[in-house]
């Protein structure tokens, strides 16, 4: 009889929660009509994971006085480009960097862009990106698509099949990695879900980040689309040089943050949603198209 008892008080606990859990997310889906992010503009330590997780807490610690909605982290925040080091130290099945976000989250009720981390998965190495809510729970894993031959990332890393596509706060978004934004065809092939924000994680060098706003402004006015991009800082053994130049790039092209170029640290701005109808309703590019003229 007790039993029983414990067993309705712990159905009807469950069903409160899940009622709860809704009508949050309705209230957010409704009501969100901006959206505060944070880009951890970090230094990466060339194959010393202990290190680099823990700035990774450090710099998320930090960014969550601002109170933001979404966190995003660069791309293979793990190792750096240690590619001959992957036998050692890529991460299996991407398990210790999923624990690792998702309590990230939890701790913090935060949405993670998880940037990009070197992973091995049955066999083969990948630049994977995980995507958490703020309950911690998997969103999106995505495997980058284009390798960067410059960086011989085509030799040791097997290139994804998948879309990056994913809601947060009821928010639909995509999400792709560096080189990634050299195909315009690829970032227009995510917004079929109706991406409102486009985020991207990098390691891109100084000598072409004229390139990297250029190719990101671009992305933002054709897609109309937010960009919220994020770049590492610091020097890899190689000689490369990152100067971050993150940016954050409203749907007409213009850079609405204000991050220091070169400094590592989690940098805070605000997205107005509500301008994105008003663009897409004016110049409506998306209903425009031509498909069946394109290759
Ligand atoms: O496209 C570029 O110039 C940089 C790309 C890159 O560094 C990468 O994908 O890791």
């Amino acid at each position: 009889m007790f039993r029983e008892g414990l067993k309705v008080v712990e159905f009807f606990g469950k069903f409160v929660k899940e009622i709860y859990n809704k009508l949050i997310s309705i209230q957010r889906g409704r009501y969100k009509m901006s959206l505060k992010v944070s880009l951890i503009q970090m230094d990466v330590k060339y194959g010393k994971p202990d290190v680099n997780y823990r700035k990774v807490a450090e710099l998320v610690a930090a960014a969550m006085t601002e109170h933001p909605d979404v966190l995003i982290l660069p791309e293979m925040w793990n190792i750096g480009y240690a590619l001959e080091q992957l036998e050692e130290l890529a991460d299996q099945n991407g398990e210790h960097t999923q624990s690792f976000l998702a309590a990230l989250a939890r701790k913090y009720q935060v949405n993670i862009i998880g940037g990009s981390v070197a992973t091995s998965k049955n066999n083969f190495y990948y630049n994977t990106s995980y995507v958490f809510d703020r309950e911690g729970k998997l969103q999106s894993e995505y495997d980058k698509v284009h390798l960067f031959g410059l960086m011989h990332e085509d030799q040791w890393v097997t290139a994804g099949t998948r879309r990056n596509c994913f809601k947060l706060d009821n928010i639909p978004a995509a999400g792709v990695i560096c080189y990634d934004i050299r195909f315009p065809e690829w970032e227009r092939t995510l917004m079929g879900e109706g991406a409102k924000i486009l985020f991207v994680s990098a390691q891109w060098p100084r000598e072409r980040i004229k390139q990297w706003q250029l190719l990101l402004q671009a992305r933002a006015i054709e897609n109309q689309v937010f960009v919220v991009a994020v770049n590492r800082v610091g020097k890899s053994p190689s000689g490369d040089v990152f100067n971050g130049h993150s940016l954050v790039i409203d749907p007409l092209g213009n850079i609405i943050s204000n991050i220091p170029v070169a400094k590592e640290g989690a940098f805070t701005t605000k997205l107005d949603l509500t301008m994105l109808e008003k663009i897409r309703g004016e110049i409506p590019v998306f209903t425009d198209r031509r498909p069946e003229l394109y290759d």
